[in-house]
């Protein structure tokens, strides 16, 4: 890896820049999963991020945001209009990959003008991307925002050495745009590209589904082609490998094996990398004094009342009406922990333009409500609801102070927050429960698992936690801090970049055969590329 240049291409830069009333341009670091996890490898290894900016930023302000995103934080910013970047965000992006690929096909509607939006946007990303790339260097895509870049960047480097089979598909997705597409046929060598999904990779079911004589998603063929020609795709778990795999084989009648597919005489490896968080950055902090008295606080305020944490962005992917029914049950069967629990529902705004997100929190103002109105008294409120996001070190005094954390995504590609409350419960520990639905099941040994639609199983879950013993709740800690604690966003990154520096595209023979072994000595014998990380069992709720 010495001397390669790396290049991460994620949709948002991890700097949120906002201009004040006078014009003057202000940079800080953003917060999210992504972003902390993508930060936390940043420490181990440097890399160009490349990203859209958040908003539109004139022209002749480029070249200061520029200067300072570079010199500062060694960024690129991808600048887009504002119909595209709201076509690409929210039009498709989060209106169709999003329910699709988290089980909501319901909420899809597939519509010309933002599909053109999308393809758009991973356009302009690409030849920002390429304007970085020099030979050798490793390119890192990431999420469901930019499926189409790996294709549209092996185009631009292998230049008019690319295939015939390469060209027409970039053709066809380059119809309609507008803007001339300023592709060099000049190649560049050795240029590595890899893509991961922070997402689930739903069952070929769902992803190929027909409702109504349509295709719920016309083009599924171009999502899995944009990909397909990368070195190495990541996912979180070895089901979605295994999803994304038998859609190749399903859709687009490849060979797979469970190491990759064979496409075009090439092998696109595909290997499972589950993220982590970098779990000092929280450690680290609850030893600040400002910190260590905002805890002092909150458990003078919470004294005698077992508190349950929620943190969720306001999707519907997280489960919150689901959480809030399974309160209201335990609270109904158990009205002896009525003023002795409560659960701090932290729902941090998110997406607010989607429609299916402004119905979603008038569902969980209501219920909160209905909840709040049927248990509550004069002094006591079963839910403390707050529709804002909060600084890291109030967010760590909160994860800190409580004996709980709920977990109770429909689906989640992995769910950091699970992760991060582990980190900051070194001193309480702890019950953790987590649905069987987010990709962290698989991997936190000593959670108490869930199936979040089931109210009756998670309201058990509840009682479980908060009447589990010390010793219980001391060893179920030891197993899941040291989890978290070895499998970090460092060690999700780099396992990523290493494996992607040592493959060979050269394995394909003339005859387009690949040879299938990962050229990994650790990964020897896993079926999947990667697969370093065990996963272990996990615990069932009474079990
Ligand atoms: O950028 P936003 O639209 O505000 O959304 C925030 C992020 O949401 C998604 O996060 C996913 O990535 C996490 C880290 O791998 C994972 O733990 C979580 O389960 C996923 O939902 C999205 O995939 C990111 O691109 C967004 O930045
Ligand atoms: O006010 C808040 C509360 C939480 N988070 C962070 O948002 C991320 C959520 O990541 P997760 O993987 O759980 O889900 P995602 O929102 O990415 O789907 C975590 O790193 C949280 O620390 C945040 O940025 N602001």
């Amino acid at each position: 890896m010495e001397g390669k240049h790396l290049i991460v291409v994620a949709n948002r830069l991890p700097i949120t820049i906002t201009k004040d009333a006078s014009g003057e341009y202000h940079f800080k670091m953003s917060s999210g999963g992504l972003v902390s996890a993508l930060s936390g490898f940043k420490k181990s290894l440097s890399f160009t991020w490349i990203g859209w900016p958040g908003f539109y930023i004139p022209p002749k302000d480029r070249a200061y945001v520029d200067k300072r995103l570079m010199d500062e934080y060694s960024c690129q910013a991808v600048y887009l209009d504002d119909d595209v970047a709201e076509g690409h965000y929210n039009g498709f992006s989060n209106s169709i990959l999003w329910p699709l690929f988290h089980y909501h096909p319901g909420e899809m509607n597939f519509d010309e003008e933002n599909w053109l939006m999308y393809r758009q946007a991973n356009f302009r990303f690409a030849e920002t991307v390429r304007s970085q790339i020099t030979p050798g260097s490793m390119v890192w895509v990431q999420d469901y925002h930019l499926m189409l870049l790996p294709m549209i960047l092996r185009g631009l480097v292998d230049g008019s050495s690319g295939g015939e089979y390469q060209k027409q598909e970039l053709t066809k997705i380059a119809e309609g745009i507008e803007e001339e597409v300023n592709i060099s046929s000049e190649r560049i060598p050795d240029v590595k590209i890899g893509f991961f999904l922070h997402t689930p990779f739903p069952s070929s079911e769902i992803y190929r589904q027909v409702i109504f004589l349509y295709w719920i998603l016309p083009v599924r063929r171009e999502i899995l082609l944009g990909i397909l020609f990368c070195d190495l795709i990541g996912f979180h778990t070895y089901d979605y490998a295994r999803h994304f795999l038998s859609s190749c084989t399903r859709i687009l009648g490849l060979p797979t094996m469970p190491n990759g597919v064979e496409f075009e005489g090439r092998l696109a490896h595909v290997g499972t990398f589950p993220i982590g968080i970098e779990p000092s950055s929280f450690i680290k902090n609850l030893e600040k004094e400002s910190v260590k008295s905002r805890i002092a606080q909150l458990e003078q305020r919470f004294n005698g009342v077992k508190v349950i944490v929620g943190v969720d962005r306001l999707d519907y992917i997280k489960g919150v009406p689901q959480k809030l029914h399974a309160l209201e049950l335990f609270l109904t069967q158990h009205p002896e922990w009525i003023g002795k629990v409560v659960l701090v529902q932290l729902a941090v705004p998110s997406r607010q333009d989607v429609e299916d997100y402004q119905n979603l929190r008038s569902t969980v103002n209501e219920l909160v409500g209905r909840i709040n109105g049927r248990f509550g008294t004069v002094e006591f409120m079963p839910i403390h609801f707050m529709h804002k996001s909060l600084a890291f070190d109030e967010l760590c005094a909160l994860y800190a102070i409580s004996d709980v954390c709920l977990v109770t995504s429909t689906r989640d590609g992995m769910n950091l927050v699970s992760y991060e409350y582990i980190a900051c419960q070194q001193a309480r520990q702890g019950a953790m429960i987590l649905s069987e639905f987010a990709g962290a099941a698989q991997s936190l040994n000593g959670s108490i698992v869930v199936n979040p639609w089931d109210p009756q199983q998670v309201a058990d879950a509840i009682h479980e936690a908060v009447t589990m013993d010390t010793e219980t709740r001391a060893e179920n800690h030891r197993k899941l801090f040291k989890y978290v604690n070895k499998y970090s966003a460092a060690f999700w990154g780099t396992s990523f970049i290493k494996e992607m520096n040592k493959l060979k595209q050269d394995e394909v023979d003339k005859e387009g055969q690949a040879e299938l072994k990962p050229k990994n000595d650790e990964g020897a014998g896993s079926e999947l590329v990667g697969g370093q990380v065990p996963t272990p069992q996990v615990v069932s709720p009474g079990a």
